[in-house]
């Protein structure tokens, strides 16, 4: 066994299994504490609460409280493993959740037959919780679980690997762009793989400016284009009327790769097709399209990036979710709309442009970090992130109209 596969495994299950555990947050000490904490104590919020629902926020830690649901039907770039192989990544989320933003997190993994069952399922626990991260749902079932969940819930509903991810992404090219010294209306992008995360992107991509007529998307049977009869109607929106069939046709003159297909999917030579200057998003994880060393020998001018921790410039929907959350929750938020989304792209990408403090450096283990190809994004570690994205995501939420509550009186206090 490898050093680090087990190291890993030591750490999954060592000294505790799991990543995660629940604590007490009231004392609980004494037949006084008891007879508050549970009866007949306990009955005065129950009452409050079946007088006025709101009183749950008030009362209970539902307002703190976001579940991670999967059905493992798409873990990372590893496929189709089942509900419980999905557990150690959902216990990482939350743990990502309660480490980034404070926000309490419990992981739920749904065993179902049909995408309706998982809705119902969801649905019907929905209002525990101030918010539901949907997680590792593969396409297309998780368009129409996350547009019915959204429907049917009172909470913010966001499928991670969507708009998670699209969010980090607009970021992180935004910036590889101006350091390229490319538009993104002009920008020719590849994206390689065509379900939860490449649509969502995609669109988001279009949103700061890039031309849906300027995207080549491909899954695994080439191109997507409008003389292919079998594509759903989510690949549909991205058919391009073009002549272009493989991936090498594909990276022919192009400037932007992003990759959120699987393992190894991107050929090193293909990269010598692209214009000059480009930008190559490899984002499957574990394992990238193509690996940052074959990249960088294959040639000098680009900007890689991949998901994972252990090379420059992360781009991971981790950077996001643990925020847009926190900004979210905070001004109770019915919905995570197209502004929020809009909102913590800007305070993402704008993080990296500034001198990173020195508990950043240190715990990133480097000496330097500045604007340029190594380093467009911020690293998830920033507590920037916290205060900025959470403050923007809550200022868009109060603008757009949909907070429930008014911003928080000196929110995130001095942390900018
Ligand atoms: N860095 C990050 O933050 C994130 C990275 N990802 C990564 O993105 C990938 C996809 O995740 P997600 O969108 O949720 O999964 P989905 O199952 O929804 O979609 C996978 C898509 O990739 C396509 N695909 C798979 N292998 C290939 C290949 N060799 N060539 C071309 N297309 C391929 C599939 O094609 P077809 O439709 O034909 O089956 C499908 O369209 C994973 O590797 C995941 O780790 C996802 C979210 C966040
Ligand atoms: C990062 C993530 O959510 C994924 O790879 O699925
Ligand atoms: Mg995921």
């Amino acid at each position: 066994m490898s050093d680090f596969r087990e190291q890993a495994l030591k750490y999954h299950a060592e000294p505790k299994p799991g990543k995660i555990s629940i604590e007490i947050s009231k004392a609980a000490e004494t037949v006084k504490d008891l007879a508050l904490a549970y009866s007949p104590g306990v009955a005065e919020p129950v009452r409050e609460i079946a007088n006025n629902i709101d009183d749950v926020y008030k009362y209970t830690g539902k307002g703190n409280l976001v579940a991670v649901i999967s059905n493992g039907t798409a873990i990372l770039g590893l496929g189709n493993l089942g509900p419980m192989a999905s557990k150690p990544v959902m216990e990482g989320k939350a743990l990502l959740f309660k480490r980034f933003a404070g926000l309490d997190s419990i992981d739920i993994e749904v065993t179902h037959r049909t995408t309706e069952e998982f809705i119902d399922t969801v649905a019907n626990i929905a209002d525990t919780f101030g918010g539901i991260n949907l997680e590792d749902i593969k396409s297309p079932e998780c368009f129409e679980i996350e547009k019915e969940l959204i429907r049917r819930c009172n909470i913010p509903v966001f499928h991670d690997d969507q708009h998670g991810t699209a969010i980090v992404t607009a970021a992180g090219l935004l910036n590889a762009l101006e350091i390229q010294g490319k538009d993104i209306g002009n920008a020719v992008i590849v994206c390689l793989g065509a379900g939860a995360a490449a649509i969502a992107c995609m669109e988001l991509l279009i949103k700061c400016g890039a031309k849906r007529e300027h995207i080549y998307m491909l899954d695994t049977k080439g191109v997507i284009h409008t003389r292919r009869n079998d594509l759903n109607k989510y690949k549909e929106l991205f058919a391009n009327n073009t002549d272009k069939r493989t991936l090498e046709e594909a990276m022919e003159g192009a400037d932007v790769f992003v990759g959120v297909s699987g393992p190894d999917a991107l050929p090193a030579e293909t990269l010598k097709l692209m214009a000059d200057k480009p930008v190559i998003f490899a984002c499957s994880n574990p394992d990238p399209e193509i690996k940052p060393e074959l990249a960088h020998a294959e040639r000098s001018d680009l900007i890689m990036a991949t998901g994972r921790s252990d090379y420059p410039n992360q781009v991971n929907n981790v950077l996001c979710f643990p925020f847009i959350f926190r900004g979210a929750l905070d001004v109770r938020a019915k919905v995570i709309n197209d502004e929020m989304k809009l909102a913590a792209v800007q305070a993402i990408r704008a993080i990296a442009k500034e001198p990173v403090p020195q508990a950043v450096l240190t715990a990133a283990q480097v000496d330097k970090l500045q604007f340029g190809a190594d380093y467009i994004i911020p690293k998830p570690m920033d507590p920037r992130l916290l205060s900025r994205v959470a403050r923007a995501v809550a200022e868009a939420a109060v603008a757009s109209g949909v907070a429930r509550l008014p911003m928080p009186e000196n929110y995130m206090g001095s942390e900018l």
